[in-house]
Protein backbone atom coordinates (compact mmCIF):
# COMPACT_ATOMS: atom_id res chain seq x y z
CA UNK A 1 0.00 0.00 0.00
CA UNK A 2 1.25 3.79 -0.75
CA UNK A 3 0.75 6.80 1.56
CA UNK A 4 -1.01 9.14 -0.39
CA UNK A 5 -1.99 11.23 2.58
CA UNK A 6 0.37 12.14 5.38
CA UNK A 7 -0.52 14.21 8.19
CA UNK A 8 1.27 15.19 10.95
CA UNK A 9 1.09 16.74 14.17
CA UNK A 10 -1.70 19.47 12.62
CA UNK A 11 -2.50 21.99 15.07
CA UNK A 12 -4.94 25.28 13.86
CA UNK A 13 -6.01 27.85 16.05
CA UNK A 14 -8.02 31.11 15.86
CA UNK A 15 -6.91 33.71 18.37
CA UNK A 16 -7.57 31.66 21.34
CA UNK A 17 -9.41 28.73 20.49
CA UNK A 18 -7.53 25.50 19.12
CA UNK A 19 -9.85 23.99 16.55
CA UNK A 20 -7.47 21.12 15.35
CA UNK A 21 -4.97 19.90 17.83
CA UNK A 22 -1.83 18.02 17.18
CA UNK A 23 -3.55 15.61 14.49
CA UNK A 24 -1.66 12.86 12.83
CA UNK A 25 -2.78 10.13 10.22
CA UNK A 26 -2.00 8.65 6.97
CA UNK A 27 -4.67 7.69 4.55
CA UNK A 28 -3.10 4.69 2.06
CA UNK A 29 -4.12 4.76 -2.26
CA UNK A 30 -7.45 3.80 -2.49
CA UNK A 31 -8.92 3.92 0.82
CA UNK A 32 -12.19 5.39 1.71
CA UNK A 33 -11.27 7.29 4.98
CA UNK A 34 -13.71 9.11 7.66
CA UNK A 35 -13.25 11.72 9.58
CA UNK A 36 -16.55 11.77 12.06
CA UNK A 37 -16.69 13.75 15.36
CA UNK A 38 -19.19 15.81 16.93
CA UNK A 39 -20.50 19.44 15.88
CA UNK A 40 -17.70 22.04 16.31
CA UNK A 41 -15.28 19.26 16.52
CA UNK A 42 -13.25 20.79 14.29
CA UNK A 43 -13.42 18.23 10.96
CA UNK A 44 -14.36 20.95 8.26
CA UNK A 45 -11.29 23.13 9.29
CA UNK A 46 -8.66 19.65 9.13
CA UNK A 47 -9.97 19.31 5.80
CA UNK A 48 -10.08 23.50 4.69
CA UNK A 49 -5.91 23.37 6.33
CA UNK A 50 -5.55 20.22 3.83
CA UNK A 51 -7.09 21.61 0.89
CA UNK A 52 -5.24 24.79 1.31
CA UNK A 53 -7.99 27.30 2.20
CA UNK A 54 -6.51 28.10 5.98
CA UNK A 55 -2.47 27.97 7.07
CA UNK A 56 -2.03 24.75 9.55
CA UNK A 57 -0.92 27.19 13.01
CA UNK A 58 1.48 23.83 13.46
CA UNK A 59 2.36 20.67 11.28
CA UNK A 60 2.46 19.36 8.43
CA UNK A 61 0.52 18.01 5.16
CA UNK A 62 1.97 15.60 2.82
CA UNK A 63 0.33 14.71 -0.63
CA UNK A 64 2.41 11.70 -2.55
CA UNK A 65 5.15 12.24 0.02
CA UNK A 66 5.27 15.59 -1.14
CA UNK A 67 5.21 18.85 1.61
CA UNK A 68 2.18 20.52 0.42
CA UNK A 69 1.50 22.64 4.02
CA UNK A 70 0.36 26.05 3.66
CA UNK A 71 0.35 25.97 -0.67
CA UNK A 72 -2.66 27.65 -2.02
CA UNK A 73 -5.92 25.57 -2.38
CA UNK A 74 -4.55 26.18 -6.18
CA UNK A 75 -1.67 24.53 -6.06
CA UNK A 76 -2.70 22.00 -4.11
CA UNK A 77 -5.77 21.27 -6.78
CA UNK A 78 -3.22 21.25 -9.28
CA UNK A 79 -1.52 18.67 -7.89
CA UNK A 80 -4.52 16.30 -7.80
CA UNK A 81 -6.64 17.14 -5.29
CA UNK A 82 -10.26 17.90 -5.81
CA UNK A 83 -12.79 18.78 -3.30
CA UNK A 84 -16.57 18.63 -2.77
CA UNK A 85 -18.98 20.96 -0.23
CA UNK A 86 -21.31 20.58 2.08
CA UNK A 87 -23.66 22.73 0.82
CA UNK A 88 -24.79 23.00 -2.73
CA UNK A 89 -21.79 25.19 -5.11
CA UNK A 90 -23.09 25.35 -8.53
CA UNK A 91 -23.99 27.95 -11.10
CA UNK A 92 -27.77 27.46 -10.83
CA UNK A 93 -28.21 29.21 -14.34
CA UNK A 94 -25.51 27.78 -16.52
CA UNK A 95 -26.08 24.12 -18.06
CA UNK A 96 -25.00 20.76 -15.86
CA UNK A 97 -22.81 20.85 -19.24
CA UNK A 98 -21.41 24.56 -18.89
CA UNK A 99 -20.81 23.98 -15.13
CA UNK A 100 -18.97 20.62 -16.03
CA UNK A 101 -16.42 21.91 -17.88
CA UNK A 102 -16.03 25.03 -15.92
CA UNK A 103 -14.91 22.77 -13.35
CA UNK A 104 -12.40 21.33 -15.66
CA UNK A 105 -10.86 24.96 -16.46
CA UNK A 106 -10.77 26.68 -13.15
CA UNK A 107 -8.00 24.47 -12.20
CA UNK A 108 -5.67 26.03 -14.69
CA UNK A 109 -6.69 29.88 -14.25
CA UNK A 110 -6.83 32.13 -11.54
CA UNK A 111 -9.09 35.17 -11.92
CA UNK A 112 -13.33 34.73 -11.09
CA UNK A 113 -13.76 34.97 -14.89
CA UNK A 114 -11.17 33.17 -16.16
CA UNK A 115 -14.09 30.39 -17.84
CA UNK A 116 -15.54 33.33 -19.89
CA UNK A 117 -12.02 34.24 -21.04
CA UNK A 118 -10.68 33.27 -24.89
CA UNK A 119 -7.53 31.77 -23.50
CA UNK A 120 -9.47 29.85 -20.78
CA UNK A 121 -12.16 28.52 -23.07
CA UNK A 122 -9.19 26.66 -24.97
CA UNK A 123 -7.87 25.11 -22.52
CA UNK A 124 -10.03 22.18 -21.45
CA UNK A 125 -9.91 19.96 -17.53
CA UNK A 126 -8.54 16.51 -17.98
CA UNK A 127 -11.47 14.60 -17.74
CA UNK A 128 -14.27 14.03 -20.55
CA UNK A 129 -17.25 15.45 -19.68
CA UNK A 130 -19.60 13.41 -21.57
CA UNK A 131 -17.82 10.41 -20.18
CA UNK A 132 -18.09 12.29 -16.39
CA UNK A 133 -22.09 13.29 -16.77
CA UNK A 134 -22.62 9.37 -17.52
CA UNK A 135 -20.65 8.34 -14.90
CA UNK A 136 -22.69 10.26 -12.58
CA UNK A 137 -26.00 9.34 -14.46
CA UNK A 138 -26.52 13.31 -15.62
CA UNK A 139 -25.88 12.81 -19.22
CA UNK A 140 -29.70 13.07 -20.01
CA UNK A 141 -29.45 16.45 -17.76
CA UNK A 142 -26.56 17.99 -19.61
CA UNK A 143 -28.48 21.05 -21.52
CA UNK A 144 -30.48 21.72 -18.08
CA UNK A 145 -29.42 24.93 -15.81
CA UNK A 146 -28.36 23.09 -12.81
CA UNK A 147 -30.22 25.07 -11.26
CA UNK A 148 -33.57 23.22 -12.08
CA UNK A 149 -32.45 19.83 -10.81
CA UNK A 150 -33.16 18.14 -7.57
CA UNK A 151 -31.19 19.16 -4.57
CA UNK A 152 -29.64 15.52 -4.41
CA UNK A 153 -28.68 16.14 -8.43
CA UNK A 154 -27.30 19.46 -7.71
CA UNK A 155 -24.87 17.78 -4.50
CA UNK A 156 -23.87 14.83 -7.60
CA UNK A 157 -23.04 17.45 -10.27
CA UNK A 158 -20.66 18.98 -7.51
CA UNK A 159 -18.84 15.13 -7.06
CA UNK A 160 -19.00 15.09 -11.15
CA UNK A 161 -17.64 19.05 -10.87
CA UNK A 162 -14.69 17.56 -8.85
CA UNK A 163 -14.18 15.14 -11.06
CA UNK A 164 -13.40 17.12 -14.01
CA UNK A 165 -9.85 17.72 -12.12
CA UNK A 166 -9.41 13.78 -12.75
CA UNK A 167 -8.25 14.36 -8.84
CA UNK A 168 -6.22 11.72 -7.23
CA UNK A 169 -7.90 12.42 -3.96
CA UNK A 170 -10.96 13.61 -3.29
CA UNK A 171 -12.19 15.70 -0.18
CA UNK A 172 -16.16 15.18 0.54
CA UNK A 173 -17.21 17.59 3.26
CA UNK A 174 -20.67 15.89 4.27
CA UNK A 175 -22.09 14.62 0.76
CA UNK A 176 -25.23 13.14 2.63
CA UNK A 177 -26.55 16.61 4.44
CA UNK A 178 -29.54 17.50 2.85
CA UNK A 179 -30.34 14.33 1.13
CA UNK A 180 -33.05 12.12 1.63
CA UNK A 181 -32.97 8.41 2.37
CA UNK A 182 -32.83 7.22 -0.98
CA UNK A 183 -30.52 9.97 -2.74
CA UNK A 184 -28.27 8.86 0.40
CA UNK A 185 -28.10 5.66 -0.95
CA UNK A 186 -27.51 6.69 -4.25
CA UNK A 187 -24.84 9.12 -2.71
CA UNK A 188 -23.01 6.14 -0.95
CA UNK A 189 -23.07 3.57 -3.90
CA UNK A 190 -21.24 7.04 -6.33
CA UNK A 191 -19.04 7.64 -3.55
CA UNK A 192 -17.52 3.37 -3.95
CA UNK A 193 -17.92 3.66 -7.45
CA UNK A 194 -15.28 6.39 -7.30
CA UNK A 195 -13.05 4.49 -5.70
CA UNK A 196 -13.83 0.99 -7.35
CA UNK A 197 -13.99 2.35 -10.22
CA UNK A 198 -11.69 5.20 -10.82
CA UNK A 199 -9.29 4.10 -8.29
CA UNK A 200 -10.09 7.93 -6.51
CA UNK A 201 -8.89 7.63 -2.76
CA UNK A 202 -11.83 9.62 -0.62
CA UNK A 203 -11.23 11.47 2.25
CA UNK A 204 -15.03 12.04 3.87
CA UNK A 205 -16.26 14.28 6.63
CA UNK A 206 -19.82 13.10 7.49
CA UNK A 207 -22.23 12.76 10.18
CA UNK A 208 -24.51 9.86 8.72
CA UNK A 209 -23.41 7.00 10.31
CA UNK A 210 -24.97 4.45 8.35
CA UNK A 211 -23.28 5.78 5.38
CA UNK A 212 -19.71 6.27 6.90
CA UNK A 213 -20.09 2.92 8.57
CA UNK A 214 -21.16 1.57 5.45
CA UNK A 215 -18.58 2.44 3.38
CA UNK A 216 -15.43 3.90 5.04
CA UNK A 217 -12.37 1.58 5.59
CA UNK A 218 -11.30 3.37 8.56
CA UNK A 219 -12.35 6.16 10.70
CA UNK A 220 -10.00 9.18 12.66
CA UNK A 221 -12.98 10.47 15.41
CA UNK A 222 -11.81 13.83 16.54
CA UNK A 223 -13.50 15.25 19.59
CA UNK A 224 -12.83 19.28 20.29
CA UNK A 225 -9.80 19.46 17.73
CA UNK A 226 -7.91 16.46 19.00
CA UNK A 227 -8.43 12.53 17.77
CA UNK A 228 -9.64 9.95 19.90
CA UNK A 229 -9.96 7.41 17.55
CA UNK A 230 -8.69 5.66 14.55
CA UNK A 231 -9.68 2.07 13.30
CA UNK A 232 -11.58 0.25 11.41
CA UNK A 233 -15.47 0.84 11.25
CA UNK A 234 -16.27 -1.92 13.86
CA UNK A 235 -13.67 -0.83 16.12
CA UNK A 236 -14.55 2.89 16.08
CA UNK A 237 -18.46 1.65 16.91
CA UNK A 238 -17.08 -0.68 20.06
CA UNK A 239 -14.14 2.20 21.33
CA UNK A 240 -15.55 3.59 24.79
CA UNK A 241 -14.45 7.14 24.05
CA UNK A 242 -16.09 7.59 21.03
CA UNK A 243 -19.17 6.24 22.40
CA UNK A 244 -18.83 8.16 25.57
CA UNK A 245 -18.06 11.69 23.02
CA UNK A 246 -19.95 11.12 20.03
CA UNK A 247 -22.40 8.17 19.25
CA UNK A 248 -24.36 7.59 22.70
CA UNK A 249 -24.77 4.56 24.57
CA UNK A 250 -27.76 3.60 22.49
CA UNK A 251 -26.57 4.67 18.99
CA UNK A 252 -28.03 2.97 16.14
CA UNK A 253 -26.00 1.70 13.20
CA UNK A 254 -28.73 0.34 10.93
N1 LIG B 1 -12.88 30.88 10.40
C1 LIG B 1 -13.04 30.65 11.71
N2 LIG B 1 -12.80 31.61 12.62
C2 LIG B 1 -12.93 31.36 13.95
N3 LIG B 1 -13.32 30.18 14.47
C3 LIG B 1 -13.59 29.18 13.61
C4 LIG B 1 -13.47 29.36 12.19
N4 LIG B 1 -13.80 28.19 11.58
C5 LIG B 1 -14.12 27.34 12.57
N5 LIG B 1 -14.00 27.92 13.78
C6 LIG B 1 -14.23 27.30 15.09
O1 LIG B 1 -13.44 26.12 15.15
C7 LIG B 1 -14.15 25.07 15.81
C8 LIG B 1 -14.23 23.87 14.91
O2 LIG B 1 -15.17 24.18 13.85
P1 LIG B 1 -15.38 23.23 12.58
O3 LIG B 1 -16.34 23.93 11.68
O4 LIG B 1 -14.07 22.82 12.03
O5 LIG B 1 -16.08 21.98 13.27
P2 LIG B 1 -16.84 20.77 12.58
O6 LIG B 1 -16.38 19.54 13.28
O7 LIG B 1 -16.66 20.81 11.11
O8 LIG B 1 -18.35 21.06 12.97
P3 LIG B 1 -19.72 20.69 12.18
O9 LIG B 1 -19.89 19.21 12.31
O10 LIG B 1 -20.74 21.44 12.96
O11 LIG B 1 -19.58 21.16 10.75
C9 LIG B 1 -15.51 25.65 16.21
O12 LIG B 1 -15.43 26.09 17.56
C10 LIG B 1 -15.67 26.83 15.27
O13 LIG B 1 -16.46 27.84 15.86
Amino acid sequence: MERILEVQGLTRRFGGLTAVSNVSFAVEKGEIFGIIGPNGAGKTTLFNVIAGHFQPSAGTVSFLRHDISGHSSDEIARRGIARTFQSVHVFGEHTVAENLRRAGVIRHCHHPFAYFSPQARTREGKADLNEVARFIGLADYLDSPAGSLAYGLQKILGIGMAMMVSPQLLLMDEPAAGLNPSEKRAAGMLIRRLRDELGITILIVEHDMPLVMGICDRILVINRGQQIALGSPDEVKADDSVIEAYLGEDYEFA
